[in-house]
């Protein structure tokens, strides 16, 4: 054999044994990583990632391979963590490594660098964190209440009127408080023009987003000309659309600031602290939009959840109603101070929280450096996912875990059962710290957790005790009468713990109920009227004609 064709055959060996190493290696669970389903080459536990009901399946991988598992996607790694355990010291401890968000080209290339939720904490979202963190304290939080319980006033006149769009209403409700307080405007109707808008919007946005993951998984994709990637243009869509609706508040702010009618919105707070705080004029419009953005959705849906688990369980709504009865009577509404004399009520709210969470994985998080758990690796650039849905199951913490129970909350503040109990009396409280952590870790963890807890909070309080005195919520009907079980489980895709729209009577109380919530958004004009200075034609006649009403 000549010397070339010697070194041709030695090359091809190579070039296989190379390419056998590649195939083999990519899509192996390297050692020290946590266990986790069984790999195949390349694709690692690719095909058998699920699309749907993530929450589901990694709840049932963690009872196989424990608290803490991990899968293979191609060449990248995705922890979960399934315990308040796991969580606490991987979230809460090891937060300096494990704040990073996953990569995302498309927010990048919607948004540049100024969206709060999908940022790496570097000096940006050290910015908006700290505006945020400020305008949305538990003591600010105070101060917005007189904003929520006059939105809340017409969420009760808006079922009262048009019960069967109580989807609707309750988005209406969230949505407008938020940009009440944030914005300075509100929305006295869901077809209001800004909202329709912003809706519509970020529906295509979160649609980018899912399909974008792609993107991040194959990066070659990034650079196929625009006949071949359809998304391209949809990109440039989103991304004016988004500039446009999250900048026109700051326009209108700066406008009732000229003309003297600004409203103590947060925006204001925003601008007028935006140099100590190191925001440009484009940060301050994105902080607006982002925390209407994150906060409205998320508030609707978690009304949505607990409208549905008090139709499915008629028990738990009888003592409610008994409850707010005793404490409130049928002459007034029920306000904030009440809720401190309704263990059964704010036990009714933990416990939907519980079993029928918004955020069942939290939002993911990524490891900026290695983390360890219990003498497993979470490697940089880690995909991790909190497991609410798994820890609210878990039955080391609560006795019949798959069971409606709001009874458990006044028999433990946390609602943990026997096991917790025994275990809190034999061991220092030290040892069991990362307990503290439950119910708030349905906020998330660490360093990303919800900055609008308290908001968020406070609206689904007051919305709640309210809607339950005024309203029974009753399981629909078939032809003959017949009342129709309703499925609570069928919850739309996605990341959050969003159901499909449901069928359900909704009846006011009484007539004097009725009365009392006619009367009480008639009163409620004067705290609206200054987040209303921006209102279209449309808006304005449906304001003057339901205040007549
Ligand atoms: C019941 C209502 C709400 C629920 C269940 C909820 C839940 C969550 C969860 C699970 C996260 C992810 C935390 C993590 O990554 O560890 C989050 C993040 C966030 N939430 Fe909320 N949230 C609610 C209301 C609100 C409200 C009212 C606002 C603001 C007005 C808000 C603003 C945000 C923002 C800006 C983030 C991103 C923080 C960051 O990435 O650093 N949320 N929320």
């Amino acid at each position: 054999m000549s010397t070339s064709s010697l070194i041709i055959t030695a090359a091809g060996a190579l070039a296989i044994a190379g390419l056998t190493l590649v195939v083999f290696r990519v899509g192996r669970r390297e050692a020290g990583l946590p266990p986790g389903p069984p790999t195949v080459p390349i694709l690692g536990n690719l095909h058998v990632f699920p699309t749907v009901r993530m929450h589901v399946k990694f709840t049932e991988w963690a009872r196989v391979y424990g608290e803490i598992f991990s899968l293979k996607l191609v060449d990248g790694t995705v922890t979960v963590l399934s315990s308040l355990e796991a969580v606490w010291h991987v979230l809460e401890h090891q937060h300096h490594v494990t704040s990073n968000r996953p990569p995302s080209t498309i927010a990048r290339m919607v948004a540049d660098d100024l969206h709060f939720p999908t940022l790496n904490p570097d000096t940006r979202w050290k910015s908006y964190h700290r505006a945020a963190k400020v305008i949305l304290s538990s003591s600010a939080a105070e101060r917005h209440k007189p904003v929520i319980e006059a939105e809340v006033c017409q969420l009760l006149y808006d079922f009262l009127n048009e019960p069967e769009g109580f989807f609707d209403h309750a988005r209406r409700c969230s949505t407008s408080i938020t940009l009440s307080i944030v914005c300075g405007k509100r929305a006295p109707r869901h077809s209001t023009p800004y909202v329709k808008e912003f809706y519509r919007m970020m529906s295509d946005w979160i649609r980018l987003l899912e399909s974008g993951a792609a993107l991040d998984l194959v990066p070659p994709l990034r650079y196929l000309p625009e006949i071949l990637a359809p998304w391209k243009a949809e990109v440039r869509k989103v991304r004016q659309w988004m500039q446009e609706l999250y900048m026109s508040p700051v326009k209108e702010c700066e406008e009732r600031e000229t003309k003297g009618t600004s409203n103590g919105c947060a925006l204001e707070a925003i601008r007028e602290n935006a140099g100590d705080w190191k925001l440009t004029r484009s940060m301050v419009g994105f902080l607006g939009g982002v925390l209407v953005e994150a906060g409205s959705d998320t508030t609707a849906l978690s009304m949505h959840n607990m409208i549905l688990m008090a139709t499915a369980h008629q028990g738990a709504q009888r003592l409610a109603h008994e409850e707010i009865d005793r404490v409130v009577g049928n002459d007034r509404l029920p306000c904030y101070d009440d809720l401190s004399r309704m263990p059964y009520v704010k036990a009714f709210i933990l416990e939907v929280s519980r079993l029928k969470p918004t955020a069942p994985l939290g939002f993911a998080h990524a490891a900026s450096g290695d983390a360890m758990h219990k003498g497993y690796r979470i490697p940089q650039g880690s995909m991790i996912f909190l497991n609410y849905w798994a820890i609210s199951r878990d039955p080391a913490l609560f006795d019949d875990p798959e069971k409606f129970m709001p009874e458990r909350y006044i028999e433990h503040p946390q609602g943990f059962g026997k096991a917790i109990r025994t275990r809190a009396e034999q061991s220092s409280p030290d040892e069991d710290s990362f307990l503290r952590i439950w119910p708030s870790v349905a906020f998330g963890a660490g360093k990303r957790k919800c900055p609008g807890m308290y908001l968020g909070q406070n609206i689904l309080n007051l919305a709640v005790v309210r809607l339950l005195w005024a309203f029974s919520f009753n399981q629909p009907r078939d032809s003959s009468g017949k009342e129709l079980d309703i499925d609570i489980w069928n919850d739309k895709p996605g990341i959050l713990g969003a159901p499909f729209p449901f069928d359900c009577r909704i009846q006011v109380r009484s007539p004097k109920h009725a009365e009392i919530i006619r009367q009480s958004y008639r009163d409620s004009a004067s705290v609206f009227e200054p987040f209303e200075q921006e209102l279209g034609e449309a808006d304005r006649e449906w304001v003057a004609a339901s205040r007549v009403d």
